[in-house]
């Protein structure tokens, strides 16, 4: 077993440890995730494990398949059933089976970022919330956070004593149920009810503890209470369970990450063994000294030594630019220059920021010095426009409970029916207590649909012999083919022609590339489980390892990555740390900042450079800041000065910039989105919206007013006569609820109700 000689004794302790509780813990860089892979070759090879009963999780696909293909390089045959995957695609593979033990179909959908955010607009609508108080964006937050903390609604409403506490709770019960009748769940969900799957379901989880024998588990500080509970409880029966950490490295707090899973892991799992790694193989001396005077300006670590005989290297670079355009500038030329004379790869380099806004000079400046690059957490693939047109018919094909998926594509390509219409089928759909797609089914019988009618019936007929085609003979990749075939939605791009349209048929192309990889690829492949797989690649993992191509990304996303040459940029107070830590009290989240900045350092293998600007634009002002503090906590001796900056008093003194300088900036000035974190899963993916309709498209014009009043009788032309119960002011319309005499109470719309007062 030649891989275990390459291991260091610690590593080596650890990798043979492979019975009850372990914790590795130990700072970056260190081989952690190198233990991990070797753990498993061991266990396989040495102690007759079978490949079936091992689970390994990483925080990224990407990492999972790095892991996965190191894995298979050590241990060849039978290796594709070891379980190396995250999280939310481990729970997803449970539920996939399982979920109709508690309740939900096995053919769920998973909503994205963008969908979830319509469902919120609907909530928001449904329960008369006043939308400049409570916004989606701030409730999907507040719903997340309650979700990692497994907090159901009742528990939230519960606890809440302030009216909006009350009004989120509220919403957060609203918003779940239409998932659940959307068959739909969204990313926090998967973990939710996995959890609560096992703990309804004993069974089941029994089945998964005898499966699982050997779990191990990497970035284990970046852990959640909901996905401890889902370790905890897999874990518990064998308790093999092997983790590897950081805690300088928990940089996942603002979603609920806790770091006190790894701080107490002893007490989780009594009997624990902990084992520290202090051998540093991937930074110089000089880049991990940098990284440890940094962190030890964190109060309450466990104190790690971190040591390497890669020898001292050259110092970490500080450079400070009069602005952002400089910065940019400078970082674009010198990877140009460097790329050119010294014979480097593009692919040697990252450039790390704060938040992804950041990005838009880096790329303006790689792209004016022809440099091939790619961004991490740009707009997604899947959140284009045509991609999710494309996917939505995929979806309403493989489950037309998504109401989401039906109403973004019955009108698209257009086929004469109008929002009018849509809106009296949607109406039928709430009155009837059906779905979107069985509205539509069902569409002769609502009235006042004029024309739309041909258009639905070709939309249904469409669907259903999509369906019969996918269920007797045709692939995903077919179906998707005659999908574009059947729609002439590329023809219409065609049509067109301009080169947003070309670009949009290239996408289109290349996700049936994507269809025809994943049937060469998947064991069993399913119309399901290809959803399943694109609803959750995050940002990094479109990257291709083989291209040479220099990356941008957020500092997150650079989590457990390594680079020969990095670049640290905007480090500005108020940029990193950003004003959000340097502005409140909380020194919690200055301290997250710091383990941010740790995390960057220690990405670098040969050479670090530390960028700042001195003027930036902030919301559209120029703004006058100082060196990061950060970059201050490093001693003078440690760094290397370059540039206009030669003191390090100076870059604590505020700067003189000239006026031509803030001109030029004036327009091409990087705007900070702050709270936007660079993570893909935090970060939202909204794409166009160009063709969604949300409820309020689906209004008609809201009546003046009303010749009728609560307690009057009315008559419905479909329902006969009734009384009126209550009318509420929704905004667009009113909405009316009446006691009908034959058919009960029923909620309506008052423009389409038409009631006639008798
Ligand atoms: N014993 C070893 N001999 C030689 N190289 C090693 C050894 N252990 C680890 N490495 C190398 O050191 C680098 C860092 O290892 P690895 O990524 O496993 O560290 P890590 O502790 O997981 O880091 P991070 O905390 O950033 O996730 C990798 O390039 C890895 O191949
Ligand atoms: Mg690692």
């Amino acid at each position: 077993m030649e891989y275990l000689e390459k291991l260091n004794p610690q590593q080596r302790e650890a990798v043979e440890h492979t019975e009850g509780p372990l914790l590795i813990l130990a700072g970056a860089g260190s081989g952690k995730t190198r233990v991990l892979t070797c753990r498993i070759a061991y266990l396989i090879e040495h102690c007759g494990v079978r490949p079936w009963n091992i689970m390994a999780i990483t925080f990224t696909n990407k990492a999972a398949g790095e892991m996965r293909e190191r894995v298979d390089g050590l241990v060849g045959m039978g290796s594709e059933a070891i379980w190396v995957s995250t999280f939310h695609s481990s729970c997803c593979r449970i539920l996939r089976r399982y979920i109709d033990r508690i309740g939900y179909d096995n053919s769920f959908t998973i909503y994205d970022t963008d969908d979830s955010r319509q469902v919120m607009k609907a909530v928001i609508k449904e329960l008369e919330l006043n939308p400049k108080i409570y916004k989606e964006k701030a409730l999907l937050g507040k719903i997340s956070a309650a979700k990692n903390n497994l907090v159901s609604p009742d528990e939230m409403e519960a606890d809440a004593s302030r009216w909006e506490e009350k009004q989120t709770a509220r919403a957060y019960r609203a918003y779940q149920k239409r998932l659940k009748k959307n068959n739909a769940l969204d990313f926090d969900d998967l973990l939710v009810l996995a959890v609560e799957l096992f703990e309804k379901a004993p069974d089941v989880l029994e089945n998964y503890q005898e499966r699982f024998r050997y779990i191990l588990i990497d970035e284990y500080q970046d852990t959640n209470t909901v996905q401890f509970r889902f370790v905890k409880l897999l874990a518990e029966k064998y308790r093999n369970i092997c983790v590897v950490g950081d805690d300088d490295q928990s940089i996942y707090k603002f979603r609920g990450a806790n770091i006190m899973n790894i701080l107490n892991f002893e007490k989780s799992f009594p009997g624990a063994k902990v084992i520290k790694l202090e051998q540093n193989y991937r930074s110089t001396q000089s880049i991990l000294d940098a990284a440890n005077e940094v962190i030890s300006n964190n109060s309450g670590r466990k104190e790690k030594k971190l040591w390497t005989d890669n020898g001292r290297g050259t110092r970490v670079r500080f450079r400070e630019f009069q602005t952002g355009y400089d910065e940019a500038e400078f970082v674009a030329g010198e990877i140009a220059r460097k790329v050119r004379e010294e014979n480097r790869s593009y692919r040697d380099y990252a450039v790390l920021y704060r938040t992804n806004a950041q990005s838009r000079l880096f790329e303006e400046k790689m792209i004016a010095a022809d440099i091939p690059y790619k961004l991490v957490g740009g707009v997604n693939f899947y959140a284009r426009r045509e991609i999710k047109d494309m996917l939505a018919y995929l979806k309403t094909v493989d489950n037309a409970l998504d109401d989401l998926a039906v109403q973004r594509i019955v009108n698209v390509p257009k086929r004469g029916v109008g929002a009018t219409s849509l809106a009296r089928v949607q109406n039928y759909a709430l009155e009837n207590g059906i779905s979107f797609y069985e509205a539509l089914q069902e569409a002769e019988k609502i009235p006042g649909l004029g024309r739309s009618l041909g258009g639905i019936r070709k939309f249904t007929a469409l669907i259903g012999r999509l369906r019969a085609a996918g269920r007797e003979y045709l692939n995903v990749r077919e179906i998707l083919e005659m999908i574009i075939r059947e729609t002439g939605y590329v023809e219409e791009l065609e049509a067109e022609g301009t080169d947003e349209d070309k670009a949009r048929i290239e996408n289109i192309n290349e996700l049936v590339s994507k269809t025809a990889d994943y049937m060469e690829q998947a064991e069993n492949p399913s119309l399901s489980e290809f959803l399943q797989q694109v609803s959750l690649v995050a940002d990094i993992d479109s990257v291709d390892p083989d291209g040479d191509y220099v990356l941008l990304m957020t500092l997150h996303s650079a989590k457990g990555l390594e680079f020969d040459y990095v670049y640290m940029t905007g480090m500005e107070e108020n940029t990193f740390p950003s004003y959000m830590a340097v502005s409140g009290e909380d020194s919690e989240e200055l301290e997250e900042e710091r383990r941010l900045c740790y995390v960057g350092i220690t990405r670098a293998r040969k050479e670090l450079t530390m960028t700042a600007a001195q003027m930036r634009m902030v919301r559209g002002e120029p703004q006058f800041l100082r060196a990061s503090r950060f970059v201050r906590e490093i001693p003078r001796e440690l760094i290397e000065l370059e540039g206009e900056t030669t003191d390090t008093r100076n870059f604590m003194k505020p700067p003189e910039v000239s006026m031509d300088r803030i001109m030029k900036f004036g327009t091409g000035g990087a705007e900070r989105g702050y709270g936007s974190f660079g993570s893909s899963r935090a970060r939202s993916a909204h794409g166009p919206s160009g063709n969604h309709y949300s409820l309020n498209q689906f209004r008609v014009q809201k009546a003046d007013h009303l010749d009728y009043k609560e307690g009057d009788r009315v008559r419905h032309v479909k329902f006969g006569d009734g009384t009126v119960q209550d009318i509420k002011d929704g905004g667009k319309d009113y909405e009316v609820t009446v006691d009908f005499d034959t058919c009960g109470v029923k909620r309506m719309f008052a423009s389409f109700a038409k009631l006639k007062k008798i």
